[in-house]
C-alpha cells in the first residue's frame, strides 16, 4: 500500500524548481502475481479499481498511469513483468488542477514496483525515473520527500533535490475550481524566451521565498516573495478566474499564487487572513486548509499494517 501526497509546484517565482508537499493523499494497493509465485493460479492481465477522483473516467488497463509507472520501473530494474497486476486506488487529489496528481500517481507506481519486485533500485533512480515520466522535478521532489523542496538538474540532465523544513507557521490553503487545465496545455502557453529583467526578478523572489517559508512566514514578506513574472501571466488566458482571484487576494495583501500549472490557487494563510480568503473566494471554489506534509510518500506492506 502506497500513500502519496498532493504537491504544489512553483510557489510563485520558483518555476520548475520549488515545491511543497500537502496533507492530501492518494492511496494505492498494488499486487503483482508472477508465473512462479504463490498466487500463480490467479488471473492474468491488468485489473484496476478506482474510487474517488477519476472513477469511471480513467483508463483501467495498460494506459493507467500507475500501471505505466510500474511497468517502466520493472523494465528499468531488469525485473520480469508480472503475469497479473492488481491495483486498488483511493484517489483524493483532484486531477488537472495543479496539485500534482500525475506526479503522485507516477511516484506511487514506481515505489510500489520497487517494494514488490526491485528493492535494489536507489532513491536517486526512483527520483530520476519519476522526473523523466513527469517531465519536471518540482512535483516529484516534494511528493517523494515531503516538506519544501528545491529541485534542479545538473549539466548531464540528472535531477537533484534538497528538502527543507517549512516554518510551523506556514499554513497552506488551496482554492480548487471545478474547471480543469492539463499541465501539458498550460506548458504550451509559455514563451521560449523571457526578458532578462523578469528572470532576475524571479531569482531574487525565489531566494526570498525560501527564507520566508523556513524562517519568517509573515504575510508581508510572503507577499513580496511570491511575485512571479515567468509563468503566471502567460498562462492567465487559459484560467481567467484563477488569474482574477490571485490578483484580488494579492491586492488585499494575501500571498496567493497559481498552484503548479493551475487552475487551483495556493494561499499562504495566517489566522487573520482566513476570513478574507473566504470572502474573496466565494462559493465557486472548494477551499481546503491543509498542513504541510513533512514525510512524503510512504510504503506499507500487508505485514506492517
Ligand atoms: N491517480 C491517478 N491514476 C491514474 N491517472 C492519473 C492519476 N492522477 C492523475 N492521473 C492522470 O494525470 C492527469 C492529470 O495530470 P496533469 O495534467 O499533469 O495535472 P496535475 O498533475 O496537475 O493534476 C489526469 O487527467 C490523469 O490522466
Ligand atoms: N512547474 C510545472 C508544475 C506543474 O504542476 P502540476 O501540478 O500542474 O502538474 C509547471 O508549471 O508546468
Amino acid at each position: 500500500m502506497v500513500r502519496v501526497p498532493a504537491t504544489s509546484a512553483n510557489l510563485g517565482p520558483g518555476f520548475d524548481s520549488l515545491g511543497l508537499a500537502l496533507s492530501l493523499y492518494d492511496e494505492v494497493e498494488v499486487g503483482l502475481v508472477s508465473d512462479d509465485g504463490p498466487d500463480a493460479g490467479q488471473g492474468s492481465g491488468v485489473e484496476v479499481h478506482v474510487e474517488g477522483e477519476g472513477a469511471g473516467e480513467l483508463d483501467t488497463g495498460e494506459g493507467h498511469l500507475i500501471v505505466r509507472a510500474i511497468r517502466a520501473t520493472l523494465d528499468l530494474a531488469g525485473a520480469p513483468q508480472p503475469r497479473h497486476l492488481r491495483l486498488r486506488c483511493r484517489n483524493r487529489i483532484p486531477h488537472a488542477r495543479g496539485l500534482g496528481s500525475s506526479s503522485a500517481a507516477i511516484c506511487a507506481g514506481i515505489l510500489a514496483a520497487r517494494a514488490l519486485a526491485a528493492p535494489w533500485l536507489s532513491d536517486d533512480e526512483v527520483f530520476a525515473l519519476a522526473t523523466r515520466m513527469e517531465g519536471h522535478p518540482d512535483n516529484v521532489a516534494p511528493c517523494l520527500s515531503g516538506g519544501l523542496t528545491i529541485a534542479w538538474s545538473d549539466r548531464s540532465g540528472t535531477p537533484h533535490k534538497l528538502e527543507l523544513s517549512p516554518h510551523g507557521g506556514v499554513q497552506p490553503v488551496v482554492c480548487v475550481p471545478r474547471t480543469r487545465l492539463s499541465t501539458e496545455e498550460a506548458r504550451g502557453l509559455l514563451p521560449k524566451d523571457v526578458p532578462h529583467a523578469d528572470a532576475a526578478a524571479n531569482a531574487g523572489r525565489a531566494a526570498l521565498l525560501i527564507a520566508a517559508l523556513t524562517q519568517r512566514p509573515e504575510s508581508g514578506l510572503l507577499l513580496a516573495a511570491t511575485e512571479d513574472r515567468l509563468h503566471q501571466t502567460y498562462r492567465a488566458p487559459a484560467m481567467p478566474a484563477t488569474a482574477d482571484l490571485v490578483e484580488r487576494l494579492r491586492v488585499a495583501g494575501v500571498p496567493a499564487v497559481v498552484s503548479g500549472a493551475g487552475p487551483t490557487v495556493l494561499v499562504f494563510g495566517t489566522a487573520d487572513t482566513h476570513d478574507l480568503i473566504a470572502s474573496e473566494v466565494g462559493s465557486d471554489w472548494h477551499i481546503q486548509r491543509l498542513d504541510v506534509d513533512r514525510s512524503g510518500a510512504s510504503v506499507e506492506s500487508p505485514e506492517t499494517r
